[in-house]
């Protein structure tokens, strides 16, 4: 299968005051195929939100390689860069973090107008359609205080979907939301994945890392080990097993 992400040797130091810095990356080799769902684990500080924010553009890597879709986005300048990831990536947070003074609907499409890619009606026909797909159609005319927390995320999938991006990226997109919520939104994440955009994911929640199919475990800036859990049933009745395995591997880990 083709590779949608390759990173070879990424370094990553900050800067910390004067004459202080911190190594946070290792020289990380990772591979992402097309269409996979990748999750990243680990303990805190291990690095794990430092390598979204490195291979996903949004942040600069110290040294190293990483391609995208073949093209090397340390290379890139910052409009080059916004641009890569305004159209073909997608980004969702802890908080859903949507503007207060739109609607809903207006949240997720705001971006499909900063693409300047699709025509008003395409754009709101596609909005609907996410809408209608992660069961918030209803909420479309409200605001961000008119929603639930499972809600808003759900509405941050739609706004991270609205440019067909090749890939999503989630920063503990469930960390705030309950355990029946989360279950709901990784579906929707499952679902996404199943019509063929890969996704990778930071958690700390094995119960959301058991539905995905290959699990990093990250260790003090490097990529200590990786499980393949294979791509999870919808019928979900491998769910506990899949659970057992992946927390007994992490136990192995030593996490
Ligand atoms: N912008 C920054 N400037 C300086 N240090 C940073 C910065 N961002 C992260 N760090 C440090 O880098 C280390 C790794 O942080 P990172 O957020 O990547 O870890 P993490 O594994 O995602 O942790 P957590 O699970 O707690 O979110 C931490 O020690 C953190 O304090």
């Amino acid at each position: 299968m083709n590779n949608i992400l390759e990173a070879r040797k990424l370094n990553k130091t900050y800067d910390i005051g004067k004459n202080n810095s911190q190594q946070v990356l290792r020289d990380v080799d990772l591979d992402i195929s097309q269409g996979e769902f990748v999750l990243v684990m680990g303990p805190s500080g291990s690095g794990k939100s430092t390598l979204l924010y490195n291979i996903s553009g949004m942040d600069r890597m110290t040294s190293g390689n990483v391609k995208f879709c073949g093209k090397e986005i340390a290379k890139m300048n910052e409009d080059e860069l916004s641009k890569l990831r305004l159209t073909m990536m997608g980004f969702i947070f802890q908080q859903s973090s949507l503007l207060k003074n739109l609607s809903i609907f207006d949240n997720i499409i705001l971006s499909a107008f900063r693409a300047k890619e699709e025509s008003r009606q395409a754009i709101n026909e596609r909005a609907t359609q996410l809408m209608e797909q992660t069961g918030i159609l209803e909420l479309r005319d409200n605001t961000i205080t008119q929603a639930s927390g499972g809600q808003l995320q759900r509405a941050a999938i739609c706004r991270a979907l609205i440019n067909k991006p090749q890939i999503v990226f989630g920063d503990e997109p469930t960390g705030a939301l309950n355990s029946k919520s989360a279950g709901e939104v990784m579906d929707i994440l499952l679902e996404i994945n199943q019509s063929g955009t890969t996704i990778l994911l930071v958690t700390h929640d094995a119960k959301v890392a058991a539905k995905t199919e290959r699990v990093l475990f990250m260790s003090d800036g490097v990529i200590a080990g990786e499980k393949q859990l294979g791509k999870c049933s919808k019928d979900k009745s491998d769910a506990k097993d899949r659970e057992n395995e992946l927390t007994s591997w992490l136990a192995q880990m030593g996490f």
